[in-house]
């Protein structure tokens, strides 16, 4: 384990534009007619000094830093089969509108799950200059067919972190504070969202080739579930942050079940114990796709 942790380090730059084809990606400036409430997050030219970075674009700082299967001696894993299982982040102040990361990647867990191996990654993101630390995320990787590695009895399981209670989350009975509704495809039909999203630098096939879904056991192209993470927290940004990214503080969300591009997403949020639980759906299929919660800044103030 110590071989891998503290010993992966990954840069990356983006400026203004990677910053809005992003917004673009999960959905931002409406679907019909510009959301003018969300144009502070694609538009930074005429005088337009300073451009709104969603919280969530501090995951694309650790593309690339998803172990391939020579970073981990001895454990084997089929990446067509890979699903993104949970993201954890916290963001310790506002994104920059351009910069240049430098990320210290660890391993932060790794569990036999049976039929499934769970591994999950830890990426701590400075930002060139100040030597700030920007940005926390923890992605879990639910690698089917790689588990099985361990005493059955006594699964194997590696954790390098205190234990949150993400898999243990309840959603209130009560009916939601809040509810945000929003299409996975914009207003151009033509555009893709899963196309579209992959642009921000995530080029797993299974996000567009038919045939590379087909092996992972889909009927199509799914949609990546850092894009579905992306318009749960611009709704909820929306509905009780009124408007201002800042606000969020950490995130956390498990993905529940696959969502296909062009699916509406229902977003219901509730308030408990100074937080926002939260809740997505696919409209149609009426399933829950993602849950999680969400620490705010100034929460009481914004009710
Ligand atoms: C390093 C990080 C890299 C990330 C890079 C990402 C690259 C991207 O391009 C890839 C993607 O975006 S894939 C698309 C997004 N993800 C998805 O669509 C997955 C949706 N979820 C599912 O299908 C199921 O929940 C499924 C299949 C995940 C699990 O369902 P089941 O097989 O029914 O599991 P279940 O029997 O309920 O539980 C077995 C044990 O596993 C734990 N578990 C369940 N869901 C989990 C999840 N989502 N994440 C982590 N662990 C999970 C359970 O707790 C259980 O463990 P235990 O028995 O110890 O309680």
């Amino acid at each position: 384990m110590d071989e891998i942790n503290s010993r992966v380090k990954t840069t990356y730059t983006y400026t203004e534009r990677d910053v809005a084809v992003y917004a673009l990606g999960v959905g931002a400036c409406g679907r019909y007619a510009i959301d003018t409430d969300e144009l502070k997050y694609v538009y930074h030219e005429n005088g337009q000094q300073f451009i709104k970075v969603l919280p969530t674009f501090s995951t694309l700082f650790s593309l690339g830093s998803v172990p391939q299967g020579k970073d981990l001696p001895g454990f084997r894993f089929d990446p067509r089969l890979l699903l993104h299982g949970q993201q954890h982040i916290e963001v310790f102040k506002p994104l920059p509108s351009n910069a240049t990361i430098h990320n210290k990647v660890s391993l932060a867990g790794l569990h036999d799950k049976g039929k499934a191996a769970v591994l999950e990654i830890e990426i701590r993101s400075y930002e060139e200059g100040s030597g700030e630390l920007l940005s926390l995320n923890r992605l879990s990787a639910f690698l089917r067919g790689a588990g099985g590695f361990s005493d059955p009895s006594q699964p194997f399981t590696y954790r390098n972190y205190p234990a949150n209670q993400l898999s243990a989350i309840r959603v209130p009975e009560s009916p939601p504070y809040a509810v945000f509704e929003d299409c996975t495809q914009p207003s151009q039909a033509c555009v893709c969202t899963a196309l579209l999203y992959r642009l921000s630098g995530d080029y797993n096939p299974l996000h567009s080739d038919p045939m590379f879904a087909e092996v992972a056991g889909f009927p199509g192209p799914i949609l990546h579930g850092l894009c579905t993470l992306g318009f749960a927290v611009r709704a909820i940004i929306k509905r009780i942050c009124r408007g201002d990214p800042d606000m969020i503080k950490t995130i956390s969300g498990r993905f529940l079940l696959h969502v296909y591009p062009g699916e509406t997403l229902v977003t219901e949020m509730w308030l408990q114990d100074l937080r926002v639980i939260y809740r997505l759906k696919a409209k149609d299929r009426n399933l829950a796709v993602l849950s999680g919660f969400v620490h705010l800044h100034g929460l009481a103030a914004s009710l």
